[in-house]
């Protein structure tokens, strides 16, 4: 396959340098149901940047098929333009389209591999649903199996494969044409955990290598986490969010994302904390609990270049005493995010300076409640 792009295809369009590879502009899908019109796409507007990774989220029945059925226009929306490497694919008859959706490369969850075909011919067939010639065919599809790890596999047929080598060979067989852009729709939603970690790494691989645009759709997160840039949250046809990856993990703006981010990364207090828990006492003007007996729960957010310091060491530098109850460290597009809960066990004047001292430096701290001081006596 070709490494840099050349667009001297003429079924290919002549995207300029900075324009999206995939734009979308007010996609509207209303299908007619015995209820009446049901509208499942409600002014969809998008953008996916030449050589990103991008992640479309949204639970069952959000949108996501109908909308990655419009970005191959294999679903004509009711309303809206979709655009592909510069070319508007809703201006163009059936007979184009079949053309320019060599454009798009796509996997599917369960791989739609030919059974009665090998592997390589399953590689080999859309190049000769285009009409490529025996010799192009062979120089495309060797090296394509190569690059995702089938080399050995070529004469073998899928029921001979792993679910994670049928995946494989969906990936080689989405990328012979030298797509501009590649859409998995749910690509390791069949898959146990370990094999979608090697699928999300040969797509990141080839993000790498290629350059190649990549959309992800899925309804998990943790996809989305590994390894996209940027990602929208669909919710009932509707974009909710959109973002860079980092910032819609650590800061969620709406109830849809902070469900997703919820599941993923599990803050929520432990049990036997938890347990610990009272009525929150009366508190003075700084939130510090003015009752004897319950201890303040200072939740520290580790974000930006201030998540790097050792910031307890400061804060007990700082005169704080405190225990720590809880805590996780993850790492998103490289960046560490975490959450520190801790008991303050020496008093309003320590929690005022504490929270002091992470206001200043940019790092958000919080009291989240109030734990009884003696937890011998709760249990
Ligand atoms: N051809 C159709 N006719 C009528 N309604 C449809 C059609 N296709 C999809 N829908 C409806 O559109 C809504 C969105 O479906 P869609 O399959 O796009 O969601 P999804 O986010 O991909 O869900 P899932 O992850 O479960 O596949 C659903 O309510 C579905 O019933």
């Amino acid at each position: 396959m070709s490494q840099p792009r050349q667009d001297t295809d003429p079924q290919k369009g002549t995207a300029a340098a900075d324009e999206p590879v995939i734009r979308l502009e007010g996609i509207r899908k209303t299908f007619r149901a015995r209820s009446g019109p049901a509208t499942v796409l409600d002014d969809i507007s998008l953008s996916v940047r030449q050589g990103e990774i991008f992640g479309i989220i949204g639970r069952s029945g959000a949108g996501k098929s109908t909308l990655v059925r419009c970005m191959n226009m294999l679903e004509r929306p009711t309303a809206g333009r979709v655009v592909v490497a510069g070319q508007d694919m809703t201006a163009l008859s059936e007979k184009a389209l079949r053309g320019a959706r060599h454009q798009i490369g796509m996997v599917f969850q369960h791989f739609n591999l030919l059974s009665a075909r090998t592997v390589y011919d399953n590689v080999a067939l859309p190049l000769e649903i285009a009409g490529r010639d025996p010799a192009h065919i062979r120089e495309t599809v060797g090296p394509l199996l190569e690059m995702v790890g089938l080399g050995d596999k070529a004469g073998q047929y899928p029921a001979q494969l792993s679910g994670g080598q049928k995946q494989r060979v969906g990936i080689a067989r989405a990328l012979a044409n030298d797509p501009a852009v590649l859409l998995c729709d749910e690509a390791t939603s069949a898959l146990d955990p370990e094999t979608t970690q090697s699928i999300l790494a040969l797509l990141k691989d080839i993000n790498a290598r290629l350059g190649l645009t990549i959309v992800l759709i899925t309804h998990e997160m943790a996809v989305v986490k590994e390894i996209a840039d940027r990602v929208v949250v669909l919710d009932q046809g509707r974009v909710v969010e959109e973002g860079s990856v980092f910032d819609v993990f650590t800061a969620p703006a709406s109830a849809v994302a902070r469900s997703f981010v919820g599941d993923l990364l599990n803050h929520d207090l432990p049990a036997p904390v938890a347990a610990r828990l009272v009525e929150a006492p009366a508190v003075d003007e700084d939130g510090v609990p003015v009752a004897e007996g319950a201890n303040p729960l200072l939740r520290i957010t580790f974000t930006g270049p201030a998540a790097n310091r050792p910031i307890l060491g400061e804060l007990m530098a700082e005169g704080l005493l405190a225990n720590i109850l809880h805590g996780s460290i993850d790492y998103i597009q490289g960046k560490p995010f975490g959450v520190l809960t801790v008991e303050v066990l020496n008093g309003a004047a320590a929690m005022a300076d504490a929270l002091e001292y992470l206001h200043a430096i940019g790092l958000k701290g919080e009291i989240i409640g109030h734990v009884t001081a003696d937890h011998r006596a709760a249990a």
